[in-house]
């Protein structure tokens, strides 16, 4: 380092690494530094390195916000090497930190520690050998004063050139739009204004890893997010273990055998009433067999051979048995009884069954009628569904398993989060608590969605909680509120509070975060869950009176509400989820 102002491409030039060798390993871990056109060195490995795995913790050179300022260091390379710091100074990395390069999908966080004037690099997902290590400069493209450029290890390729979803900004700046604005050809200065600081005092300066700036998209409330105004919260909050998961473990060698999860069932997804509507358009009439009955014991007798012969599958399960309507022939008001969809039975197999199952039933006559072929999702619905054939009213129905294709680790990860919730209900219940567990977690990338539009989670962010109502005497205290008030907190403090959000939004609440809940929420619990934006929620028992899901209101996916998430019913072993269930009871009209 000279000390001179240099542009990207003469430092690149400047490096001594010919970047077809590759340099010699420099750090226990095995990394090493490797050139690349256009970005210069950066830091490579040859091994793979597990997620949460520190990297190094480097020591920093502190340059105070004075100091920097009157020695114009931004006009110097540390302005491209410089970490915002406290009081608005800079600091200069140690060792490898100086030497990650940007990608907007980081493998690598940074977290700072005034305390001990040091920057811990720790890694946010598995990195495979010879991915590049990177870190994010800024959740905000637009923000870099230079044009990210190369194929980065942690998925920077994939973002570059496009615009951003989710943060309301269009476009980013070039290098030359840069050099234009500040009319210093040539040079890698970018505008000094924007870029996030600590302080006032820093305002002017620039560094390589600004601070989060003030924009938030419009529709996002500012994050719980310490900042430097913030005060930490004193609600204690703890970060509780780590899932009993380890993604090397769920790895299916090729043409090998996925090992088995002892205890794994599917999950069944709840569909929300937006998307039963849209399906509903679709499902249009059902033809069933009906009997016609106005004598009260042959009206019995009929019933209980509905019930022992034709047992309601999936496709009638939101049709009533019976329905008070005019016969078709007579015109007359009479007892309707549904025995079975036209496709399941014939006629006269129909008629032999009936005869076969009572002497008296042999003069019963079904004849064909057709009835909604789904619940009503809406009250309109309901309105026009009724006078055909009375259905049920559900805004939330389940669809059998989405599940079954999912990776093995993913599933493993799954069932690990409902061992987890059962075993803190367990503690709730040893406490004289409402039975209920609920966990939060970040989950590993290898299980995220892979789409751009994906806001990448806080990582290693995990809370439990247990329903408190009764120790704290407070009707609110639902285990689910409380966990979103641990998840709240957290964020607050260190590491947290210190971490750069990969993109806007990133640092809300529950933001692409997973909660595991050993009840179905209730409708206030759901509503909170939805602001905070959590991604998905797995919960074990349903709870159809008082949830917020399989009732009618069926939250995590509304229309006319403004975030939706998916709902997952965790099925489980039959035995072991009855014994839970037992064990885990609670009033089925508890709000949870
Ligand atoms: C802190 S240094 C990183 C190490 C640097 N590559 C080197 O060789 O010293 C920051 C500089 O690296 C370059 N850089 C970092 N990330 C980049 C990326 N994604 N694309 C292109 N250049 C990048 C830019 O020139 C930036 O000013």
């Amino acid at each position: 380092m000279n000390g001179q102002a240099t542009s990207s491409s003469s430092r690149e030039d400047s490096t001594d690494v010919d970047s077809s060798v590759e340099r010699h390993a420099i750090n226990p871990l095995g990394l090493h530094l490797r050139s690349q056109p256009g970005r210069g060195n950066g830091v490579f490995t040859s091994t793979l390195i597990s997620a949460g795995t520190l990297i190094e913790e480097s020591p920093v050179l502190l340059i105070s916000a004075e100091q920097w300022e009157r020695g114009d260091m931004q006009k110097t390379i540390f302005g491209e090497y410089g970490f915002c710091w406290s009081g608005g100074g800079q600091a200069i990395g140690l060792g490898l930190a100086s030497l990650f390069n940007h990608s907007p999908r980081p493998n690598v966080n940074f977290i700072r520690q005034p305390a001990t004037s040091t920057i811990r690099f720790v890694a946010a997902r598995t990195i495979q050998p010879n991915e590049e290590l990177c870190i994010c400069y800024s959740a905000d493209e637009s923000k870099l004063w230079f044009t990210p450029s190369g194929q980065a290890g942690a998925g920077a390729s994939e973002a570059l050139g496009k615009e951003k979803e989710g943060d309301g900004r269009s476009g980013r700046k070039t290098l030359s739009d840069e050099t234009e604005s500040l009319g210093q050809e040539g040079s890698r200065s970018p505008s000094r204004s924007d870029t996030g600081s600590l302080s006032s005092a820093s305002s002017s300066s620039y560094a390589v890893y600004p601070t989060l700036p003030d924009r938030r998209p419009l529709d996002m409330p500012a994050p719980l997010h310490s900042g430097p105004s913030r005060p930490v919260s004193t609600v204690p909050a703890v970060l509780c273990p780590e899932l009993d998961w380890r993604e090397e473990d769920w790895v299916v060698r090729k043409g090998g055998t996925e090992p088995e999860i002892p205890g794994w069932s599917e999950v069944l997804r709840v569909k929300g009433p937006a998307e039963l509507e849209e399906d509903a358009e679709d499902e249009g009439m059902l033809d069933v067999w009906v009997v016609s009955v106005d004598d009260s014991k042959l009206t019995r007798l009929v019933l209980d051979f509905a019930k022992e012969r034709c047992p309601i599958d999936h496709r009638m399960r939101h049709l009533k048995r019976v329905a008070r309507r005019e016969h078709p022939d007579t015109g007359e008001p009479t007892t309707l009884i549904a025995l079975c969809a036209t496709y399941d039975s014939t006629l006269p197999a129909l008629q032999t069954a009936l005869s076969g199952y009572h002497p008296s039933l042999l003069d019963i006559q079904p004849f064909r009628r057709s009835v909604p072929a789904s619940a009503a999702r809406s009250a309109e619905q309901l309105l026009v569904k009724s006078p055909i054939w009375p259905v049920s009213y559900a805004a939330g129905t389940l669809k059998i398993s989405d599940s079954s294709s999912w990776p093995i680790a993913r599933k493993a990860w799954v069932h690990a989060g409902i061992q987890r919730i059962i075993s803190i209900a367990r503690d709730a219940k040893a406490a004289g608590e409402v039975p209920v567990g609920t966990f939060v977690i970040s989950p590993p990338e290898s299980i995220w969605p892979q789409t751009d539009a994906f806001i990448p989670p806080t990582p290693f962010l995990r809370a439990s909680a247990t329903d408190t109502r009764n120790t704290a005497s407070h009707p609110l205290k639902h285990a689910a509120l409380n966990c979103i008030r641990q998840i709240a907190t957290l964020r607050t403090q260190p590491p947290f509070s210190e971490m750069q959000p990969t993109r806007n939004g990133a640092d809300y609440l529950l933001t692409s975060l997973t909660l595991f809940i050993t009840h179905e929420p209730c409708v206030m619990c759901c509503m909170a869950l939805l602001h905070s934006r959590v991604r998905e929620v797995f919960y074990i028992f349903p709870r159809k009176r008082a949830g917020g899901f399989e009732s009618a209101f069926g939250v995590h996916g509304r229309k006319d509400l403004n975030h939706r998430f998916d709902a997952w019913r965790y099925v489980g072993k039959e035995g072991e989820v009855a014994a839970w269930k037992e064990e885990l009871e609670i009033p089925e009209d508890l709000a949870l």
